[in-house]
């Protein structure tokens, strides 16, 4: 089994006989309708639309199609929880928790996720490419003035294509390391060995309070390591509502996750290579861990891929509009950028979502028909800025779409927050688990009575926040969310709940 994980992102050679016929057959004609630069989930959708709409694509990757999130963040992390809180949600039901007489087998946990990573072989999705009829051209590529691309491709030989009508850039992102005395020696993890080691540490720093860091302690503590959680903010998650992390904070002390708020690393080493690594924090006190996992947010990943040839800033991330166009490209439109690359929402349903707009967009430039850019058209990817879902796996799940509280006070709406004990309210929740922990916030646009944003932390609640997306991103007025009845007796019954506590404490005529 290879596990290509490596610190620095460098071009790895996967030329196979196939892939060398693919480049070949190309070499001659080297002009294509749509160039597409990254084949991680967002690449291969854009380049699925405008195949679909009949135009030649070139795809380019320069290391496993499938990027980042099949192999080193959602697809392994999401392997790596699942049986995690499969167990936690079996020892909160009385009469199950009984046959629960074991530990994760983290053995069986990592095989489980290797399958999962087809062991980091990526000729399944190669072959998607292939079925699809997209020409799957291994190498670096970078931009080369307009409509021009550069291939760099193993063995050292350069391969010049044009596009006429769109490069659509995909190049994902890598993870912040922070300034740090002694990090270099230290050969901190990123998101690629916390998602890939073969081996349970012993005892796991993580530094980071977001996204990576809480999923991350909940599958390596599940696993057997010994975690410190070590945030430098307030609280854990801090872009989401304030009780999100609170919440998260007190059931991961309860389980024995050793978290500390508002603690800031300082430096670290690791005298002997093999040896454990001290972190010195703030204020003077030390921590000893076998292995440290950054997880301080990201960067794009646009050093090098020729920016600075139309104009642009390398390491920048791409800003565009809702058409996903770049917005500092003048003349007519033919440079995108989609996925985490323009920084809008680093998540791969909203890059697939930006892919299948962009698509559809690019494809009505390239026959001439118009394009509409009217907020929640087809070409315009609205739901960026109004209704981004989000879920983070860990236990308990928290979920979220749409704006929180103090976002959409700051954007000026009025607003009435309701918030809902979700595990004594709602009879669905107490019978999925016993002691139900959750909560659950609505935040409601007064003036026209719908939904800005809605906020759920609680086992099991992954599954409902599609309702919530429904609700946010459709603008259902409350007055008919009453008529969307959820099952009983089912966790939905929080909707319920929370619709009743928005008419309790409101004058609004209807629900007198
Ligand atoms: C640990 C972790 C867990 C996550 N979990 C989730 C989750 O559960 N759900 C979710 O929605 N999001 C999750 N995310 C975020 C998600 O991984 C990203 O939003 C997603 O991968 C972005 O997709 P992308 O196609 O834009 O980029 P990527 O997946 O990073 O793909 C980019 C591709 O471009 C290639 N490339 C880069 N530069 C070049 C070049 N110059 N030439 C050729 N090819 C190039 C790369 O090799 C790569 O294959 C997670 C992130 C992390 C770190
Ligand atoms: N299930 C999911 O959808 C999922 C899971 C994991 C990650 N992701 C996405 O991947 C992206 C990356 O996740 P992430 O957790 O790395 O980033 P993040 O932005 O979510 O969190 C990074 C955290 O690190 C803190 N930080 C920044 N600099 C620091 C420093 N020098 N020292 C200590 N702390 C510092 C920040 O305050 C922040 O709380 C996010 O956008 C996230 O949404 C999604």
């Amino acid at each position: 089994m290879s596990r290509p994980s490596t610190p620095e992102y460098q071009v790895r050679s996967h030329s196979t006989e196939e892939e060398e016929q693919a480049v070949s057959a190309h070499e001659a004609g080297e002009e294509y309708d749509v160039i597409v630069i990254g084949t991680g989930p967002v690449g291969q959708t854009v380049a699925q639309r405008v195949r679909s709409a009949g135009l030649t694509v070139a795809a380019v990757e320069r290391e496993l199609v499938g990027g980042e999130c099949s192999y080193w963040a959602c697809i392994p992390s999401k392997a790596m929880l699942r049986p995690v809180t499969a167990l936690a949600d079996a020892r909160r039901v009385g009469g199950a928790r009984e046959a629960v007489t074991g530990q994760v087998d983290a053995t069986a946990v990592l095989a489980r996720r290797d399958k999962w990573v087809t062991d980091w072989d990526d000729r399944g999705q190669a072959q998607f490419l292939k079925d699809i009829g997209a020409d799957l051209i291994r190498g670096h590529a970078r931009l080369d003035g307009p409509r021009r691309v550069s291939v760099e491709i193993p063995r050292g030989s350069t391969l010049s294509l044009t596009a006429r009508h769109a490069v659509v850039v995909c190049t994902g992102s890598r993870p912040n390391f922070p300034e740090l005395a002694g990090l270099a020696d230290v050969r901190p993890w990123t998101n690629r060995e916390a998602t890939d080691s073969p081996k349970v540490p012993g005892r796991l720093a993580i530094i980071g309070g977001g996204g990576v860091g809480v999923e991350m302690a909940t599958a390596w503590h599940g696993l057997g390591s010994s975690v410190t959680l070590l945030a430098q903010t307030e609280g854990l998650l801090p872009k989401m509502e304030p009780f999100v992390g609170e919440m998260i904070a007190r059931s991961y002390t309860e389980a024995g996750i050793d978290v500390r708020i508002g603690v800031t690393v300082e430096g670290m080493r690791r005298p002997d290579r093999t040896g454990p690594v001290t972190l010195s924090l703030e204020g003077g006190a030390e921590l000893e861990a076998d292995e440290v996992l950054l997880a301080i947010g990201r960067r794009p990943l646009t050093y090098d891929i020729g920016l600075q040839t139309v104009g642009l800033e390398p390491g920048s991330w791409l800003e565009v509009d809702d058409t996903c166009a770049v917005r500092a490209v003048a003349g007519d439109r033919w440079l995108y950028a989609l996925g985490d690359v323009n920084g809008r929402a680093l998540l791969t349903h909203q890059g697939k979502y930006q892919a299948r707009v962009a698509g559809a967009v690019i494809a009505a430039r390239a026959a001439g028909r118009p394009v509409d850019p009217a907020p929640w058209g087809p070409h315009a990817t609205t739901a960026d800025s109004r209704a981004v879902p989000q879920v983070f796996f860990c236990d308990p799940q928290v979920g979220a779409v749409g704006l929180t509280a103090d976002q959409a006070e700051r954007a000026g709406h009025r607003i009435r927050v309701v918030d809902v004990d979700t595990g004594g309210k709602v009879a669905g929740a107490g019978l999925y688990a016993d002691g139900y922990t959750g909560r659950a916030r609505m935040v409601v646009d007064e003036d026209h009575e719908r939904l800005l944003g809605v906020t759920m932390v609680g086992p099991a609640i992954e599954e409902l926040i599609h309702s919530a997306t429904v609700a946010v991103a459709a603008q259902v007025p409350v007055s008919r969310l009453w008529h969307a009845v959820p099952c009983f007796p089912s966790i939905s019954e929080v909707w319920l709940r929370l619709l009743e506590a928005y008419r309790d404490t409101t004058d609004a005529r209807q629900w007198r």
